[in-house]
C-alpha cells in the first residue's frame, strides 16, 4: 500500500518558469488547487528575471547609457548593485504573485519524482551550474521531506549551463577563474581581462556588455564564424561593431584547457574572481595561449533533469537530456507535460511563454493548439546596436527552394530613417529576404538601433501573409525605426 501524500492537488507546477508560473496563476484564478515547487528562494520568477533576460539586459543598457565621468569600475559595480535592486524586487512580485493566491502552494525546496503521479520534495543541493547558492545549503537536520500527489504535472525545471569535457571547467580540475554567466552576473568586480568561450547568444552578449564598461575581452570561437545561423553580412557587420568595441574574436578555435596559474590563488583581481589562468586552444595546427582573470563558460545550456529521476515516474528524454513532448508538449506519460527549456525547443522566455498557451489550451480549452501553430518566431541577439531576425536567411531560402529578391541596405544610407542619427547610433545593416513569386516575405535580418522592436512588426506581417509591398508602401510614425521598412523593402534586387 502507498503512503498517503502530506499534499494533494489539481496541478503540480516544478519549477518557477515563465510557462509554470503563469499557468499556475490562471488556474489558480479558476479555483483549482495549484502547488508550485521551486528549489531556490533566489529564483521566484525564474530564469529570465532572476539570472537570463532581466540582469543581463540591465547591464547592457546600463554600459550603453554610462556617465563618460564614472571610472568604469564603478560604473560596472553601481550597474551590478543597481541590477540586483531590480531582480530583487521583480522575485518579491513573482512571489507575491502566486503566494497571495489562496489555492497556490508555494514550496521551496528540489522536486524529484518517485511515481507518475507523486514527487518528494528535499532542501536543494547544491550542483555545478545550479542557480542554487551556498548560503541556501541545508543544515544537516533539515533534511525533512514533503511528497506531493496531482492529476496534472507540468515540469519547468528549464536549463543549466552545459560544462563540457575541456580541462579546467569543471570537477575538481575547475580553474578559479572560470564562471558560468550567473556566476558573472552577481559578481561586483570588473574583470581585468575576460575570455568567453562560445560565440552565441550568452557569449556575444555578455562580450559586448563587458566592452562596454571598457573591459578588453576575448571570445574564442570553435567555428568559423560568431552566430553561425546568422546572415553572413550582418555576422561580418556585427564583427566589426565588436572588434571596434574592444572584442578580440577568435574563430576556428578549439579550447584545449583552463589552467590556474598560481595553483594556491595568487593576487587574482579585486573580487572579480580568483586569480589569473592561461586559456589554451588550437588553432591551425598550433597551440595558442590567452590569459584571463575571468572565464566564461557560454558553451549551450542543457535541460536541466538531473535530479528529477524521470524514470520513477516513466517520461522519457532524449540524449540531450530533454523531456520528450509531442506537439501538445504532453510527454510519454499523459498527465504529465514539459515545458520551456527543459523540453529541448528553443531556449527563450517568450516560447516558454507560448508553451503555457499551449497546456492551458489542453487544461481549459479545445486542445487544439499546438507548437506547429507557431510561425515567424523572432529572435534578437542584444549587443549593441541589437541584432535580430525573424524567418530564414537568404541561404536557407534557397536551400528550401524559393527564388528570392534580395534588399541589404546599411542604417547609414538610408536617408529617410533619421531616427538613426538622431540617437547616435547609425551603424549596422538591414537584409530583406522575399519570394519572387508570391512577394511573401521570407526572413528579415536587423543589425540596428531598436531592432528587437521593430522586427515584431515584421514578424506580424509574415505571420499574416501581409507582403513585402504592403510594408513598403505603409504609413508609420515619424522619426522611428520602423520607417526603415518603407525603405528596406523598396530595395529588392
Ligand atoms: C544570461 C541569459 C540571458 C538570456 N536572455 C534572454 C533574453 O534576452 N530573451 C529571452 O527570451 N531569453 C533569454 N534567455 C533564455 C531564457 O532565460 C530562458 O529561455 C527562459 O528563462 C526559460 O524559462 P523556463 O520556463 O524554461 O524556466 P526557467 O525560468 O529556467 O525556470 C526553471 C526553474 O526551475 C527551477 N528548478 C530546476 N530544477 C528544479 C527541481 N528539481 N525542483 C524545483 N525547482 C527546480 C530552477 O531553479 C528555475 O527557477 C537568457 C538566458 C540566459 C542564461
Ligand atoms: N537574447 C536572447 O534571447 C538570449 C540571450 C542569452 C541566451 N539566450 C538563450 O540561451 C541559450 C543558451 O545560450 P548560449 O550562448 O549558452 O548557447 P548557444 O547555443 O547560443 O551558443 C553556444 C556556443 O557554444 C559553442 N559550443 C558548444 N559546445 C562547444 C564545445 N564543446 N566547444 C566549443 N564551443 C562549443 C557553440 O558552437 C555556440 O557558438 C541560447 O541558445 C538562447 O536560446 C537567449
Amino acid at each position: 500500500m502507498t503512503a498517503e501524500p502530506d499534499l494533494t492537488a489539481d496541478l503540480l507546477v516544478i519549477g518557477w518558469g515563465k510557462a509554470g508560473k503563469t499557468l499556475a496563476g490562471a488556474l489558480a484564478r479558476q479555483g483549482r488547487r495549484v502547488v508550485i515547487v521551486e528549489q531556490s528562494s533566489r529564483m521566484y520568477g525564474g530564469t529570465c528575471i532572476n539570472i537570463g533576460c532581466v540582469p543581463s539586459k540591465s547591464l547592457i543598457h546600463r554600459a550603453e547609457t554610462r556617465d563618460p565621468h564614472t571610472g568604469p569600475d564603478d560604473a560596472y559595480r553601481e550597474a551590478v548593485a543597481s541590477t540586483a535592486t531590480l531582480t530583487g524586487a521583480m522575485r518579491r512580485k513573482n512571489f507575491e504573485m502566486l503566494d497571495t493566491l489562496d489555492s497556490v502552494t508555494v514550496i521551496t525546496g528540489q522536486a524529484t519524482f518517485t511515481g507518475p503521479d507523486t514527487i518528494e520534495i528535499r532542501p536543494a543541493a547544491i550542483s555545478e551550474g545550479s542557480p542554487v547558492s551556498a548560503e541556501e545549503e541545508p543544515p544537516a537536520d533539515a533534511l525533512a521531506r514533503l511528497t506531493v500527489r496531482a492529476e496534472t504535472i507540468v515540469i519547468n525545471t528549464g536549463a543549466r549551463p552545459a560544462l563540457p569535457g575541456i580541462d579546467g571547467l569543471h570537477g575538481p580540475g575547475r580553474s578559479r577563474a572560470v564562471v558560468t554567466s550567473t556566476e558573472l552576473l552577481s559578481r561586483p568586480g570588473r574583470p581585468r581581462h575576460l575570455v568567453v568561450l562560445g560565440g552565441g547568444y550568452v557569449g556575444v552578449e555578455f562580450a559586448a556588455m563587458h566592452a562596454g564598461y571598457g573591459t578588453p575581452v576575448t571570445l574564442i570561437a570553435r567555428g568559423p564564424s560568431i552566430l553561425a545561423r546568422e546572415e553572413p553580412d550582418a555576422v561580418a557587420a556585427a564583427v566589426e561593431i565588436l572588434t571596434e568595441a574592444g572584442v578580440t574574436i577568435v574563430t576556428d578555435a578549439q579550447v584545449t584547457s583552463v589552467q590556474d596559474e598560481e595553483p594556491d590563488g595568487g593576487a587574482g583581481s579585486p573580487d572579480s574572481g580568483g586569480g589569473w589562468a592561461n586559456v589554451s586552444y588550437e588553432r591551425a595546427g598550433l597551440i595558442e595561449t590567452v590569459r584571463a582573470d575571468v572565464v566564461l563558460a557560454a558553451l549551450g545550456r542543457q535541460p536541466d533533469t538531473a535530479v528529477l529521476d524521470l524514470s520513477a515516474a516513466g517520461v522519457e528524454t532524449d540524449a540531450r537530456g530533454a523531456v520528450v513532448v509531442d506537439d501538445r508538449l504532453r510527454t510519454s506519460v499523459p498527465h504529465v507535460y514539459a515545458v520551456g527549456d527543459v523540453n529541448g525547443g528553443p531556449q527563450f522566455t517568450y516560447v516558454s511563454l507560448d508553451d503555457h498557451r499551449i497546456v492551458l489550451d489542453q487544461l481549459t480549452g479545445t486542445g487544439a493548439r499546438s507548437t506547429a501553430d507557431r510561425r515567424a518566431v523572432p529572435s534578437t541577439v542584444f549587443m549593441t546596436p541589437p541584432l535580430a531576425r525573424v524567418g530564414l536567411t537568404r541561404a536557407e531560402a534557397e536551400a528550401a527552394g524559393h527564388r528570392v529578391r534580395v534588399a541589404t541596405r546599411r542604417v547609414a544610407d538610408m536617408a529617410t530613417v533619421p531616427r538613426a542619427k538622431i540617437v547616435g547610433e547609425p551603424r549596422g545593416l538591414m537584409i530583406a529576404v522575399v519570394d519572387a513569386e508570391t512577394d511573401l516575405i521570407l526572413g528579415v535580418t536587423m543589425l540596428a538601433h531598436d531592432a528587437h522592436e521593430t522586427i515584431n512588426t515584421v514578424a506580424l506581417a509574415m505571420r499574416h501573409g501581409i507582403t513585402a509591398r504592403q510594408l513598403r508602401d505603409e504609413i508609420y510614425t515619424h522619426p522611428s525605426m520602423t520607417e526603415s521598412l518603407n525603405d528596406l523593402f523598396a530595395n529588392l534586387a
